[in-house]
């Protein structure tokens, strides 16, 4: 069995073109493009490439965007400030603060200050919360990706047993809950999970969500399951210098039904969600009905 590869490249294409579609009409209704604040403490090279697509993708969807480049030394106080000054703009619909922060800043208290409404990366426990309760709210960008991802590719997700490997508040956390909603049946694995692999084996899913380059074995993995690997990691070896996932891609190829790859799998997906999510927070500021997408 060669399992069929989930292209999350081509997927979040479609989306950003159907999110440029409702900022066209919300433009056409409100005579006003959605505003995404994106803001950014230090010169984390990954994270400068991710708010440069982020800043890029906002435009070419029509949206306004401002970028926000602190420096590294950038106090608590003055970021606090900075969030307070967008939560009042009424320009800004979202607010995303890049993540990770340095190390002296509480990135807690920081995602606590953006306003709920404006939270577009639905890290605010507010957004937790709703996302806990089913209420209406903003779903973490990834993980709603991969729910969508998901989706495509298995439609009705009811009965199928899921397991999500890594419990943190931005991935784990928020995939387990979503996939509830969709009535499938979770477990949460994590570093202190007896016997991995049979915990894997067992399921119709497999979100890997890690950050631990190629841990999840292909021989572990239930055949036919569906594979979607959040890991983005960087590694250096007789290959050079390239990205990998939390799966073993060769080898879970050979096993799944169906993968993500990396790079071209989730990654896109949550930026493509990030425009979703700020396209919904400027219907709600504006009072309109939430789109359809
Ligand atoms: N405030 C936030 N901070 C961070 C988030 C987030 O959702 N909100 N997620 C990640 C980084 N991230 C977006 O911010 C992100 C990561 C990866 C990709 C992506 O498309 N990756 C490519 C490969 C990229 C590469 O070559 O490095 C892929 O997987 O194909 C997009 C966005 C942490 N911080």
């Amino acid at each position: 069995m060669t399992a069929r590869i989930i292209d999350g490249k081509a997927f979040a294409a479609t989306l950003r073109g159907r999110v440029a579609e409702g900022v066209a009409a919300f433009r056409e209704e409100t005579g006003r493009a959605p505003g995404l604040a994106v803001v950014l403490v230090g010169a984390d090279p990954a994270s400068d490439v991710y708010v440069r697509w982020k800043g890029k993708a906002t435009l070419a969807a029509g949206m306004v965007g401002t970028e926000h480049r602190l420096l590294a030394e950038t106090t608590q106080e003055a970021l606090l400030a900075l969030v307070a000054e967008l939560n009042a703009d009424a320009a800004v619909d979202g607010i995303l603060v890049q993540l990770p922060l340095p190390g002296h800043i509480d990135s807690a208290a920081v995602i606590a200050a953006i306003d709920p409404d404006k939270d577009v990366d639905g890290f605010h426990v507010v957004n937790a919360g709703r996302l806990a309760v089913g209420a209406d709210g903003y779903v973490p960008c990834t993980p709603l990706g991969c729910a969508l991802l998901l989706e495509d590719v298995l439609g009705d997700l009811s009965g199928l047993d899921a397991v999500v490997i890594g419990r943190s508040n931005i991935v784990g956390k928020p995939m387990a809950q979503l996939l509830i909603d969709r009535n499938c049946t979770v477990t949460i694995a994590h570093s202190r999970t007896r016997d991995l692999a049979a915990v894997v084996r067992r399921a119709d899913i497999v979100v890997a969500a890690v950050g631990r380059p190629e841990m999840i074995r292909g021989d572990w993995l239930k055949p036919g399951a569906t594979v979607i690997d959040v890991g983005i990691n960087r590694v250096e070896d007789a290959a050079g210098r390239r990205l990998v996932g939390d799966v073993a891609y060769d080898e879970a190829l050979a096993v799944a039904g169906a993968i993500t790859p990396v790079p071209g799998g989730v990654g896109p997906m949550t930026i493509a969600v990030l425009l979703r999510n700020t396209l919904v927070a400027a219907h709600a500021r504006a009072g309109l009905a939430k789109p359809a997408i």
